[in-house]
């Protein structure tokens, strides 16, 4: 049975009115039935600890307890269908050696943009009819390397191939955003590439295009015959299934009627159907390290033809988490080195200590920032509360309520809440379902099923809030996100980045709403200095935070004192200034001072 958001909120707000069976009594009580104000000023910095802990709100008393049906079981019985590892069907033509010559022929290509129409049909709205470019004006873009090729206006003036033309048509494309003006054409010069754009500016395509056009022009590639061995051209690794998916997605819509296969492999998911469609054929790989680790050492998938590399969420890709994995894929086995392929890093976030590790991977390579690197867009209002642990629940429902009666973007926005840590998304989608808010939650101990469940139910708004750990922090692309809550602060004011990075997307404009309290203090300056750049209001308590972390006061943050963005070419810096953000960021700390790398902020939410 669904339930749309519309009667829950007149369930909610009818208070006895909920008769669905798996709904308890909700104990949620909006503001104006209560007899206490709820203020989010925050106290003065100093004070701010036991002041406001005597008030603790009224409504933050639910029930865990034995009775409640879990809602996991209702939401499932809406959205069962096939995981991603099942069903694809592949492209004609996409060979075993060589495209034209594989066993994929006579196999019909569907259509990927079919569901598209319908889903616009269903939301009764364009959703993609355009990136809205003003919004991109004026956008602060370097270059650096040696001999690089000139941007483009149009995509008219790229010979990227008929097929795929048509391809960036039905997507609705019309003009290359500010990313895709530079980085197509550098990598289609056969250039490597380390590229920063905001979220949401269309990095995707940026080195999906070249990669598909590429790959066309080569007309037939000879490829070595080894049974239940694939030899994929292209390797596009991200470092979530979810991602992974997603751009699975949009290269087959990419690369629909060009001949070139695009197969998907990632863990969590059956093995077998992943090896059968790599047995028909494959040109472009995408996959999570760990499952292609797996397919290497089966011996079922050889790189030794690979001409491209593409690393989606580079910096996540080459910090401590993931680097052995990397190194193992990349200089490991038998890819070809730099020079002899072609290497495009892109990410929103490149932290210095990231760009020297990285250039390890690149021959001679162009670096691009399209915006300030590491810096969030104007697109997205961005708001931070002081809010104690223990009114955080009340203080959500309380923003949650308020949107539910003023609405947020449109009456179909979409909530995203961020956590710490798994459990707490567990205990957080139970409370705001048991209060009369439909949520579902993503996290790493969720089975794979589950986790595309989730992800399912809130894009098509039966759930139009969904709880998260950093799972869902990256790349993921959701049209309707209209609001990012930080319920609980990432450590690292990347992750918070690539979090509200999740709203604000294609130029539309989005909302992230962060809690603050003292335990966040180590992300109070950077933080601060963030929000200032992109024009935000800082509340005048943050500043002062801030101001006590810059003196010495609990900042751990790696990217504390006036590292945090990068700022442009790490090559740059080591044959002029050493001290001073290129972007006129608060200076003071020089760059890629991360003292004890990344161990520690690796969370294992992460495939
Ligand atoms: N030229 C274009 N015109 C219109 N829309 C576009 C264009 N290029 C990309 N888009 C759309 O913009 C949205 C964001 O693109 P994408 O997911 O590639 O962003 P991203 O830069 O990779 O973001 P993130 O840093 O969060 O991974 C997608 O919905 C995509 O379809």
């Amino acid at each position: 049975m669904r339930t749309s958001w519309a009667d829950s909120a007149d369930n909610s707000a009818n208070g006895s009115g909920n008769s669905n069976a798996w709904a308890p009594r909700a104990a949620y009580v909006p503001p104006h039935l209560r007899n206490r104000t709820m203020s989010s000023e925050a106290p003065a910095a100093a004070a701010a600890g036991t002041a406001v802990a005597a008030s603790l709100p009224a409504n933050d008393r639910v029930n865990h307890g034995g009775s409640i049906p879990h809602h996991g079981g209702y939401f499932k019985a809406d959205n069962g269908r096939q995981g991603y590892g099942s069903g694809f069907q592949s492209g004609g033509g996409g060979g075993w050696n060589g495209r034209g010559a594989g066993r994929d022929r006579g196999r019909r290509e569907v259509n990927p943009f079919e569901n598209d129409e319908a889903e616009e049909q269903s939301l009764g709205e364009q959703e993609n009819t355009g990136i809205n470019f003003e919004a991109y004006d004026d956008i602060p873009v370097e270059t650096s390397g040696e001999n690089v090729p000139p941007p483009v206006n149009t995509f008219a003036e790229i010979d990227l191939g008929e097929a795929l033309n048509q391809n960036i048509q039905r997507c609705k494309y019309v003009k290359p955003t500010p990313v895709q003006r530079y980085a197509i054409p550098i990598s289609l010069a056969g250039r490597d590439l380390m590229a920063c754009a905001q979220t949401g500016s269309g990095k995707t395509a940026a080195f999906c295009f070249p990669i598909i056009s590429g790959i066309m022009r080569e007309q037939y590639v000879q490829r070595p015959r080894v049974a239940r061995t694939a030899f994929p051209l292209a390797l596009i690794l991200s470092p979530t299934r979810e991602l992974s998916c997603q751009i699975h997605d949009e290269a087959k819509k990419f690369s629909y009627q060009t001949g070139v296969k695009v197969v998907v492999a990632y863990g969590g998911a059956p093995i077998n159907q992943q090896l059968r469609e790599l047995e028909r054929g494959v040109d472009i790989l995408v996959a999570t390290p760990g499952r292609l680790v797996d397919l290497l050492e089966r011996a079922r998938v050889s790189l030794q033809m690979i001409r491209y590399l593409a690393l989606d969420e580079a910096d996540r890709m080459l910090d401590m988490g993931f680097e052995p994995q990397i190194r193992k894929i990349v200089e490991q086995m038998d890819m070809p080195p730099p020079g002899m392929r072609q290497t495009l890093l892109f990410s929103a976030t490149f932290p210095k200590e990231i760009q020297r590790l990285a250039s390890d991977f690149l021959a001679s390579y162009v670096f691009l920032a399209v915006g300030r690197v590491g810096s969030s867009t104007d697109l997205i209002a961005q708001r931070v509360e002081y809010v104690l642990e223990s009114d955080k629940r009340s203080h959500l429902m309380d923003l949650l309520h308020a949107q539910r009666e003023n609405g947020i973007s449109g009456k179909q926005g979409l909530t995203l809440v961020f956590v710490e840590t798994k459990k707490g998304a567990d205990a957080l989608e139970h409370c705001l379902c048991v209060n009369g808010f439909p949520a579902a939650s993503i996290h790493g101990d969720r089975t794979q099923q589950e986790r595309e469940l989730a992800l399912r139910s809130f894009k098509t708004g039966i759930t139009p809030i969904l709880v998260a750990t950093d799972v869902a922090a990256r790349g993921l692309d959701i049209p309707r996100v209209a609001h990012v809550v930080n319920f609980d602060l990432p450590n690292d004011i990347d992750d918070y980045v690539h979090r509200i990075g999740r709203t604000g997307r294609a130029g539309k404009m989005g909302l992230a709403t962060a809690f603050f309290n003292e335990s966040n203090l180590s992300l109070a300056k950077p933080l601060a200095d963030l929000m200032q750049e992109a024009n935000q209001e800082v509340p005048a308590w943050l500043t002062r935070y801030a101001a006590r972390a810059a003196y010495g006061g609990g900042n751990r943050n790696r990217r504390s004192g006036g590292s945090r963005f990068g700022g442009r070419d790490f090559r740059r810096d080591n044959s002029t200034n050493k001290g001073t953000d290129y972007y006129g960021g608060s200076g003071g700390g020089g760059y890629g001072n991360y003292g004890g790398g990344y161990g520690q902020g690796v969370t294992s939410a992460w495939d």
